[in-house]
């Protein structure tokens, strides 16, 4: 049963008498449960998708329904709820705020949904355990490292056990203790149920999910589904897929 369903979707930005292309036609769906890694080259049109995707961008054409929910009809009030009851991002621009210190920040979402603290305190456990953030919790963000703040932001978009699960270079500013131990953790929310869907530069990252999309200007050029291989294998298939489509282009 698709989660999130995409058809011909196209997205247009219009820079004075220059228009750019960013989506020509995309059309996937995406199964309950399913773990889901984009991957291509810089300027391929991966982030716009993601961001229609979250309900921060609106596509030019085309039809995008999560949870038979159609996204293009929600107005900014009902995205903003829709986001905060369905999603959990952990994107680059990392969105902590300041004015909170990291516990904080990481409750913010089940402050809004009026959760009680000592629930909050319950689910943020295991999670800062297994990101390691245990000792710094009470900094702000503005006094730890990118990589931390990655980890804060992880565990905010974690906590509310959120239906699909988005994240934008979730190991970009990881080393390779931290990134396994997050991809760990998105390994075990996925086997709970929680569907994830990532865009990532990093082959090794890719190699945790269960399908790779391969985007080229725009549109889906090649899809590779993890199966019953092993992660190396899995790993060596996204790795000669990549080269490919570096060079004269990936085979269907
Ligand atoms: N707000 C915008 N206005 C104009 N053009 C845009 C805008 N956002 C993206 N683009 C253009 O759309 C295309 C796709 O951009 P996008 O950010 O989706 O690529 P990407 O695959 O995520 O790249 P990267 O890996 O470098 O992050 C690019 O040509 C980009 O310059």
């Amino acid at each position: 049963m698709p989660i999130l369903t995409l058809e011909h979707i196209k997205r247009t930005f219009t820079e004075g008498q220059n228009k750019v292309e960013a989506l020509k036609d995309i059309s996937l769906k995406i199964d309950a449960g399913d773990y889901v890694a984009i991957m291509g080259e810089s300027g391929a049109g991966k982030t716009t998708l993601l961001n229609i995707m979250a309900t921060l961008d609106q596509p030019s054409g085309g039809e995008i329904k999560l949870k038979e929910q159609d996204l293009s009809k929600l107005n900014e009030k009902n995205a903003a709820k829709f986001r905060r009851e369905n999603l959990g991002f952990v994107f680059q621009n990392f969105n902590l705020l300041d004015t909170f210190n990291n516990r904080d920040n990481i409750f913010l979402p089940l402050v809004l949904a009026k959760a009680k603290y000592e629930d909050m305190e319950q689910r943020l456990d295991p999670l800062a355990k297994q990101l390691e953030i245990e000792q710094i919790l009470d900094r702000f963000p503005y006094e730890i490292s990118g990589g931390q703040r990655q980890r804060i932001a992880a565990a905010r978009a974690l906590i509310t056990q959120p239906e699909l699960l988005l994240a934008d270079e979730p190991t970009g500013a990881l080393d390779s203790k931290n990134a396994a131990a997050l991809l760990d953790l998105f390994d075990q929310v996925n086997y709970e149920g929680q569907t994830i869907l990532m865009v990532t530069h990093s082959a090794v990252t890719a190699s945790y999910s269960k399908r790779t999309l391969f985007i080229k200007d725009g549109r889906i050029y090649h899809e590779l589904f993890r199966g019953e291989q092993s992660k190396a294998a899995y790993f060596e298939k996204i790795t000669n897929s990549l080269t490919a489509l570096a060079s004269k282009g990936a085979k269907r």
